[in-house]
C-alpha cells in the first residue's frame, strides 16, 4: 500500500499531526512505528488502517485491512460472541464462518470459557483478547496493531508474537506500535518514526547499542515516568534492571541519581558486555 502527502491534523485550526508523508508498505512485511509520547503514532496507524481520514494526501492499495485501537470501547452491549461475529460479517464472511471464526480465536487467544459473556463484565485482558481475535478473524491483507500486547499477561503476548508472524508469513502487512522495543524485532521488515509530523525509516531501538542499569529498589520506588521510557526487568529481588538506548541513557542515569528517592544504582553495563 502507498500513503502519499499524508497530512493530518485535528478541526479546521488544529496544529498537524502528520505533514506531507510518503510511505510504502510492502506486502508480507512486519514494519514498527516509534516516536516520543504524542508524537502521532496513534494518528498514523488509525490513518494506515483506515479509520480516520488524511486532511491532505491520499492512501492507495490497501486491501482488507482489520485495526486493533489502543484502547477497546468499553461497554458494549454484547456478549464477546456476539460482538466477535458481528464483525465477522461486517468483514464480509457468512454468519456460521464468523461463529467458527470467534470460537477459533477465542480458543487460541484463552478466552473460550468467556466468549459468551456480556463485555462489559469482562476484565481488560479479556477485552484486549476480543479486540485482537476480531481483527485476525477476518484474515486481512492489512493489520494494524495499536499497542495491542499492552494489558495482556505473558504467555498471550507470546501468542500473539506467534499470530502476527503467521499473518505476515501468509502475505499480509502488519504496522504495530509497541513499547516493548524487543518486541518481534527478529522479524521487523522496516522501523519508521514519527517525529514532528514527519516519518522517517530509523535505526530500530532494539537495535541500537543498549545500556542496563541496575538499581536497589526501596519499598516504592518512583518508577512511572523514566527518561526513554526503559524497558524493566526484575532482575532478582529488590533488584530492577532498566534497558534503556544510548540515546536515553545519560538522561536517565542523572534522573535516578537525583530525582528518584529510596533506590540506588549498583551497577551500569553495555550489553552484551557478559553482563
Ligand atoms: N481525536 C483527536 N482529536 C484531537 N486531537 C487529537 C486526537 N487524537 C490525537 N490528537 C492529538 O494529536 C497528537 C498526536 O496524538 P497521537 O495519539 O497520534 O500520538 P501518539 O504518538 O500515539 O501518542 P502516545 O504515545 O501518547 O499514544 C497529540 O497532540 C494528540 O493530542
Amino acid at each position: 500500500m502507498h500513503l502519499t502527502g499524508v497530512g493530518k491534523r485535528y478541526g479546521l485550526r488544529g496544529p498537524w499531526v502528520l505533514r506531507a508523508v510518503d510511505l510504502q508498505l510492502p506486502r508480507g512485511a512486519l514494519i514498527r512505528v516509534e516516536g516520543g509520547n504524542g508524537g502521532g503514532k496513534s494518528t498514523l496507524l488509525r490513518v494506515v488502517a483506515g479509520v480516520c481520514e488524511p486532511t491532505t494526501g491520499s492512501v492507495t492499495e490497501r486491501g482488507t485491512a482489520a485495526y486493533v485501537p489502543e484502547r477497546f470501547p468499553p461497554e458494549l452491549p454484547f456478549t464477546a460472541r456476539r460482538y466477535l461475529t458481528h464483525l465477522g460479517r461486517l468483514h464480509g464472511l457468512t454468519g456460521r464462518e464468523s461463529r467458527r471464526r470467534a470460537d477459533e480465536w477465542a480458543e487460541r487467544l484463552g478466552f473460550a470459557d468467556k466468549i459468551r459473556a456480556p463485555l462489559r463484565g469482562l476484565s481488560k485482558g479479556t477485552c484486549q483478547k476480543v479486540a485482537v481475535a476480531q481483527a485476525f478473524l477476518a484474515e486481512p491483507d492489512l493489520l494494524v496493531l495499536d499497542e495491542a500486547w499492552t494489558g495482556l499477561d505473558q504467555p498471550s503476548r507470546d501468542v500473539l508474537d506467534g499470530c502476527v508472524v503467521e499473518r505476515v508469513e501468509a502475505g499480509a502487512t502488519v504496522v504495530f506500535v509497541d513499547h516493548d522495543p524487543r518486541r518481534l524485532a527478529d522479524e521487523v521488515y522496516e522501523t519508521y518514526r514519527v517525529e514532528a509530523g514527519a516519518v522517517v525509516a530509523a535505526i530500530p531501538e532494539a537495535q541500537a547499542i543498549r545500556v542496563l542499569i541496575d538499581i536497589d529498589t526501596g519499598p516504592s520506588p518512583e518508577l512511572d515516568r523514566l527518561p526513554g521510557d526503559p524497558v524493566r526487568e526484575q532482575s532478582r529481588p529488590g533488584v530492577v534492571r532498566l534497558h534503556s538506548s544510548t540515546a536515553h541513557s545519560d538522561a536517565l542515569l542523572r534522573h535516578l541519581l537525583t530525582a528518584v528517592p529510596g533506590i540506588s544504582v549498583r551497577a551500569v553495563h553495555r550489553e552484551g558486555d557478559g553482563a
